[in-house]
């Protein structure tokens, strides 16, 4: 009615134009005179034919940690959520061949010639952590049950672009080798204080300038623990990887002048499965050809 009134009373043009002049530089233009602030927008395109690597990290984890009762030196309902929400990301995120984590991070390696997001780093790292971190508190109850999440936990987010198989092998190495030291060490530590009777202090102290081999003997000496033997999810971390399975399902199907009838109908399926094996060596990329794809493609 209003509408009606103004645009008899002064056309249409008279009263939009100037309300319109605000979006538009001239009424033939498709973009408001806003538009170009677009072109503030820096390139983040990440380079073709690099594995594309991003990985997340819990913040401040040592306090959150503690303040929800993380058993030491590893707590098996935290690695067990981390696991999960990695999980999620592979399963809700395009083109992520394998995956790797340990403590509180999780590395994702997007196939080298992935286009997801047009490889944009910025929307890849964004929607792997915030798929992550939603996952962690969405999935909280189902690990940690009757321990209330106390306070939103969040994830940092990097993009790291590897161009060869090597590069790659190498950095998943680095990764794992840094899971085995900081392992050896928590575990020796967390030894001495439980087992030992220890003050953190004299088990640091008493750990000052040991290499492995001396960590190794501490534990088998003294407290009859053979490192090789203790869990593999701690000593190792957790590699997600995808595996291929043939589902069969019945469906009932009618030909045309038949009767409808059951079928079996068997369909090739992925889904992620969980390893807690070496990676650094030759034999686990043996075994697993699919994963890297060719250095000169
Ligand atoms: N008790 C216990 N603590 C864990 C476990 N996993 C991770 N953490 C804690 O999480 C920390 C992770 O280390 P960092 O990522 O280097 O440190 P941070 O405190 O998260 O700090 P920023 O990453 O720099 O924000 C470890 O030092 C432990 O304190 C676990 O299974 N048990
Ligand atoms: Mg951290
Ligand atoms: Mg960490």
């Amino acid at each position: 009615m209003l509408i009606g009134k103004l645009w008899s009373f002064s056309g249409p043009r008279s009263y939009f134009v100037p309300f319109f002049r605000h979006f538009y530089n001239s009424p033939n233009m498709a973009k408001s005179k806003f538009e170009y602030v677009r072109s503030f927008e820096t390139d983040d395109t990440c380079l073709r034919n690099c594995y594309i690597v991003v990985r997340l990290d819990g913040r401040n984890f040592h306090k959150f940690s503690e303040q929800h009762g993380f058993t030491k030196p590893n707590d098996n309902r935290a690695l067990g959520l981390m696991t999960r929400s990695a999980q999620s990301v592979m399963e809700e995120l395009e083109d992520i061949i394998i995956a790797y984590g340990q403590s509180d991070e999780f590395s994702f390696v997007f196939k080298r010639t992935s286009n997801w997001f047009k490889r944009r780093a910025s929307k890849l790292m964004t929607h792997v952590a915030s798929q992550f971190s939603s996952s962690y508190v969405f999935y909280w109850k189902e690990y940690f049950e009757e321990q209330p999440l106390l306070y939103p936990p969040s994830f940092d987010g990097r993009v790291v672009l590897y161009p060869t198989n090597r590069n790659l092998r190498d950095y998943l190495s680095w990764r794992q080798a840094d899971c085995h030291i900081n392992n050896l060490y928590n575990t020796v530590f967390w030894t001495l204080v439980q087992k030992g009777g220890l003050t953190t202090a004299q088990a640091e102290d008493r750990l000052k300038g040991t290499l492995a081999a001396d960590k190794n003997e501490i534990l088998f000496s003294e407290f009859d623990i053979n490192y090789n033997n203790e869990s593999a999810l701690h000593r190792k971390g957790t590699i997600l990887l995808w595996k291929k399975h043939e589902e069969t399902v019945i469906r009932r199907m009618k030909q045309p002048n038949a009767e409808e009838k059951e079928v079996p109908v068997t369909r090739s399926k992925r889904r992620v499965e969980n390893l807690y094996c070496d990676i650094i060596g030759e034999q686990f990329w043996e075994e697993h050809p699919d994963i890297l794809e060719e250095d000169n493609c």
